[in-house]
């Protein structure tokens, strides 16, 4: 009767996943300016069990004991969730034996190491577009730098086998999200191993900016002593305007105030105790531009900041600002930059990153001797790429183990206290949605559904993003050739015109297991038709209630019948009357047809009037035995349920 157990690891990005992090990953928004060390070796690789079931966020295993990453976002869920139905064993993964990883960028032997343990791992260093587009459907895994473009070709080439990206670093623009999402794959990255490696870089580029470094460098090697002409800037009491205070500006900004230098910050999304904690001023977009002496970018590549800096917001800065960029390349409007630096609004700028990396040999910004660059190094320290290496390496691993990371980007969050508590109502979300949509007539065809979630709690603290993934999963998968997970679930729900509401109704808290999160869910799906009428509360409209107790998912209810099923195997439902007998006449006929029955259950109005009983039973049964038991005279209806 015991489920089976699994674990799953919590998906976590930002601010939410550095709250929950242990002091050893906590660089992000952490105060200490030392970078801390990563744990290692975590992922013991001999716990691992052979088979994996990649693509499921939510993975059968027998052991759930594995130690997380020296963190507290672990979580064991139990389930028995879809695993024998996985793309992995449906699309020819890696089911038996290990898991194959590819990584086309070179990567940090501390994690490659750790790859090792676990995977083939196929170091193919440069390859080209089209060579990775071959290879990719090769591989369960794969592991990537800035470098190499994951585009929607490559998840398309890799053809359903493909179950994770690691992106060794922070920048995810390279890696096409939304088709990783619609195949359901999993995109993880290292978000916080490089962070100081990159602040130092800007604090690096600033420097050498100001006091021209780089160009007093060049000047002496070509045989020139030229003190009057490189005449540099003093960083104290100037103005350093961080414009993205994530992790990097953050880091950039507490080192810059080291500096003497005033530090203001412009970004929408950051906490102003933050700002405060640091001393920096959270200002506006254009309050920050009018008031930098320098500006040191570190936001994300996306739609809203790519060419953020173009002829527009050069030209509301102060004449002769600087600006550093170990960012995006992207964000700055290069050739708006060009003209910037030609009209002397911009009088000095430091690149470390490029639209196009490596931009052409003559990128007249490269060439320009007020611009310093570097070739995207922020992250290319030793120390930093060692980390990476092996952040991405345990995450990589994590994820093919069927856990969702904590830095998965492409997945919902859930951390970890909520899911160890909701562990067992995983099953029990899965499995009522499989039910649910098996008493339908042509399944297919579902379109409205309502969850109700009763908690004994205030209704606002439930989370409910795991478990509606769970019922999309359990409503599609036994209808359609779709493989669903965590990843994809709300996607492919959109994609099918499938329309999940969520109710959440605060109870007094009589009616579930003291403590627990959850007394009921209950699905209703309407606009359709049931097989198994007595499952209609009303019509066109069926409904199905369950419940967890002692760990173990209950079917509660059928449409206005109580039930007490425990959800495990196959059930058959019968709608019969109640009469002496019964039982027995069932019993015999799946004992001559040699099915084994697990339990036997019977809700019923009231005593010889209309039941609904419930049989579970171990092995799938004939159409014959199933058509004998509905031909019982006693017996209007049966459905059989596949769980
Ligand atoms: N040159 C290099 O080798 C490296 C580059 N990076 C890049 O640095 C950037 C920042 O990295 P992290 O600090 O680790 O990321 P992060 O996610 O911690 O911080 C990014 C911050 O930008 C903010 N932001 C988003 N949109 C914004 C907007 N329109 N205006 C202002 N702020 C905005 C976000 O709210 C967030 O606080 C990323 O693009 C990353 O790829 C990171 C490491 C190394
Ligand atoms: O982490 C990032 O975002 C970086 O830009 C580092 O890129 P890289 O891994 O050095 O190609």
């Amino acid at each position: 009767m015991a489920l089976t157990a699994a674990s799953l690891r919590l998906a976590a990005v930002d601010s939410l996943a550095a709250s929950c992090k242990s002091p050893s990953t906590l660089s992000s928004t952490s105060s200490n300016v030392a970078p801390l060390p990563l744990s290692r070796m975590q992922c013991r690789p001999e716990a691992l069990p052979k088979a994996f079931f990649g693509q499921l966020v939510i993975r059968e295993a027998v052991e759930t004991a594995r130690k997380p990453r020296g963190s507290s976002i672990a979580g064991a869920v139990a389930s028995a969730a879809a695993a024998p139905s996985s793309g992995a064993a449906k699309k020819g993964g890696s089911v038996e034996g290990k898991p194959t990883i590819l990584v086309p960028e070179k990567l940090g032997e501390a994690g490659i190491e750790l790859l090792r343990q676990y995977a083939n791992v196929d170091l193919a260093y440069n390859l080209t577009p089209e060579e990775l587009l071959a290879k990719v459907s090769l591989v369960d895994a794969l592991i990537v730098r800035s470098a190499t473009k994951v585009t929607r070709e490559v998840f398309e080439a890799a053809n359903g086998r493909l179950k994770v990206v690691g992106r060794a670093g922070v920048g995810i623009d390279n890696v096409d999200l939304q088709a990783a999402t619609e195949v359901g794959c999993l995109v993880v990255n290292a978000p916080t191993a490089n962070t100081v490696a990159a602040a130092e870089h800007g604090i690096a580029l600033l420097a050498a900016l100001s006091r021209n470094v780089a160009q007093a460098n060049a000047s002496m090697k070509a045989g020139k002593w030229a003190r009057n002409k490189y005449v540099g800037v003093s960083l104290v009491d100037k103005t350093l305007a961080v414009m993205g205070f994530g992790k990097v500006g953050s880091e950039v900004a507490r080192r810059a105030k080291g500096l003497g230098m005033k530090v203001i910050a412009h970004d929408p999304y950051a906490p102003a105790d933050r700002a405060r904690a640091i001393g920096v001023d959270l200002v506006s977009f254009d309050e920050a531009l009018a008031a930098g002496d320098f500006f040191s970018l570190h936001m994300p590549l996306t739609p809203t900041t790519d060419k953020l800096f173009n002829d527009e917001t050069f030209a509301k800065m102060k004449r002769g600002a600087r600006i550093i960029n170990v960012a995006r390349g992207g964000v700055i409007d290069e050739p708006a930059l060009v003209r910037a630096l030609d009209s002397g609004i911009v009088s000095q700028a430091a690149l470390d990153v490029f639209t196009k990396e490596p931009p052409p040999a003559d990128d007249p910004l490269v060439m320009r001797d007020d611009v310093v660059v570097t070739p995207h190094l922020g992250a290319s320290t030793t120390e930093a790429q060692e980390g990476v290496a092996v952040e991405i390496a345990e995450a990589v691993i994590g994820a093919l183990q069927g856990e969702l990371a904590a830095t998965a980007v492409n997945a919902p969050m859930v951390p970890a206290e909520v899911l160890s508590e909701l562990q067992p109502y995983v099953s029990l979300a899965d499995r009522l949605g499989r039910i649910a949509v098996q008493l339908v007539s042509g399944g297919a065809g579902v379109k409205d559904v309502r969850v109700t979630y009763r908690t004994g709690r205030s209704a606002d603290d439930l989370d409910t993003r795991l478990l509606r993934a769970m019922i999309t999963k359990g409503l599609i998968e036994p209808v359609s050739s779709a493989f669903i997970n965590l990843v994809n679930a709300d996607y492919t729900a959109k994609q099918r015109g499938l329309r999940i509401s969520e109710v959440k109704e605060s109870t007094d808290g009589g009616e579930g297991e003291s403590g627990a999160p959850l007394e009921s869910i209950q699905i209703d799906i309407s606009n359709v038709e049931s097989k198994f009428a007595s499952a209609t509360g009303q019509p066109g409209h069926i409904t199905v209630v369950g419940a967890v107790k002692g760990g173990v998912a209950y079917l509660t209810k059928i449409g206005s019948f109580n039930m007490d099923i425990a959800l495990e195997g196959s059930v058959v439902l019968c709608r019969q009357q109640d009469q002496p007998g019964m039982i027995g006449s069932v019993g015999t006929i799946f004992g001559k047809s040699n099915i084994n029955v697990s339990f036997m259950s019977v809700g019923r109005t009231g005593p010889r009037q209309q039941a609904v009983m419930a049989i579970g039973v171990d092995d799938e049964p004939a159409k014959e035995v199933l058509n004998e038991i509905a031909s019982l005279p006693a017996i209007s209806e049966l459905a059989y349920i596949k769980l």
